[in-house]
């Protein structure tokens, strides 16, 4: 079984991402340390790109300092490296196919498996193009995290029947970033879900606070957060990871409470 599969054993499991290099290669890496010391099951980090069709304002921004910051794919794996000194923590990458492709499939997914890192979130990736990338991802034993959201319609099953770590279920329509409204078929979609595959699923795009994360992970095994992380880091720059740390105690909190509350 995947260690990403593993981790939700044992309790609801928290997600959070960062961009990698924003503000810059230090504070990215004591934001990894920090997440994973607040309680972070897994840490997605964001490769940055030029054309993040599925993000919103926040993650745009974030983007640009990191590229204001000279960053490129060698940084992004060096950042990994230096955080690999100091945590354990589960990390995937969030990144569009084109920094993959370009890098060559299994040049990345080598790289990954040497890193440490347990899978990737490819948006931009259908799942009808995922042939392409499974040699490699097998090969190094590197999980592709597919998307379910609501319009996926009758590709549920065999996305579902074909996931493996766990199933990213995206919350409503649109892009990333801070929301108060949900698509409100989220509990028959995730049990739509559980018809097919007994991999875990975590609900991620708009969860914002911890409340809204705490009914998330009434109907999930995880919850995903980013732009609220993010929000963090371009406020607090150098001094986020302190900032990040008690955010992710927070969330943790409402998470393990909002659990205890339904058995
Ligand atoms: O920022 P939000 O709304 O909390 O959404 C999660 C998200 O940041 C992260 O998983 C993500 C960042 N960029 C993405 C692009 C597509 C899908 C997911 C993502």
């Amino acid at each position: 079984m995947s260690n990403l599969t593993e981790i939700f054993k044992n309790h609801k499991a928290f997600i959070p991402f960062v961009v990698a290099d924003d503000p810059d290669f230090d504070t990215t890496v004591a934001n990894i340390v920090a997440l994973a010391d607040g309680g972070a099951d897994i840490v997605e980090v964001g490769i940055p790109f030029s054309d993040p069709i599925a993000d919103g304002a926040v993650i745009q921004a974030a983007d640009l300092r990191a590229f204001a910051s000279g960053v490129r794919t060698k940084t992004v794996f060096d950042i990994i490296a230096e955080a690999r000194k100091q945590t354990t923590v589960p990390i995937v990458f969030l990144t569009y196919l084109n920094i993959v492709f370009k890098y060559g499939y299994d040049a990345f997914c080598q790289k990954c498996q040497a890193l440490g890192v347990s899978g990737l979130v490819i948006p931009d990736m259908p799942y009808e193009s995922k042939a392409e990338i499974m040699p490699a991802a097998n090969k190094y034993g590197i999980d592709i995290i597919p998307l379910i959201t609501p319009t996926s319609g009758h590709r549920i099953e065999k996305i579902a029947k074909n996931a493996t770590g766990f199933i990213y279920v995206v919350s409503s329509l649109g892009i990333t970033g801070e929301r108060n409204e949900f698509f409100n078929g989220l509990k028959d979609l995730v049990s739509e879900i559980k018809n097919y595959t007994d991999v875990p699923t975590a609900i991620g795009f708009g969860v914002y606070t911890p409340e809204q994360a705490k009914t998330m992970a009434s109907i999930a095994d995880g919850v995903i957060i980013g732009s609220a992380i993010v929000d963090i880091v371009a406020r607090e720059k150098q001094a986020a990871p302190k900032a990040v740390e008690a955010f992710t105690k927070a969330i943790r909190s409402a998470m393990d409470e909002g659990t205890k509350a339904s058995v």
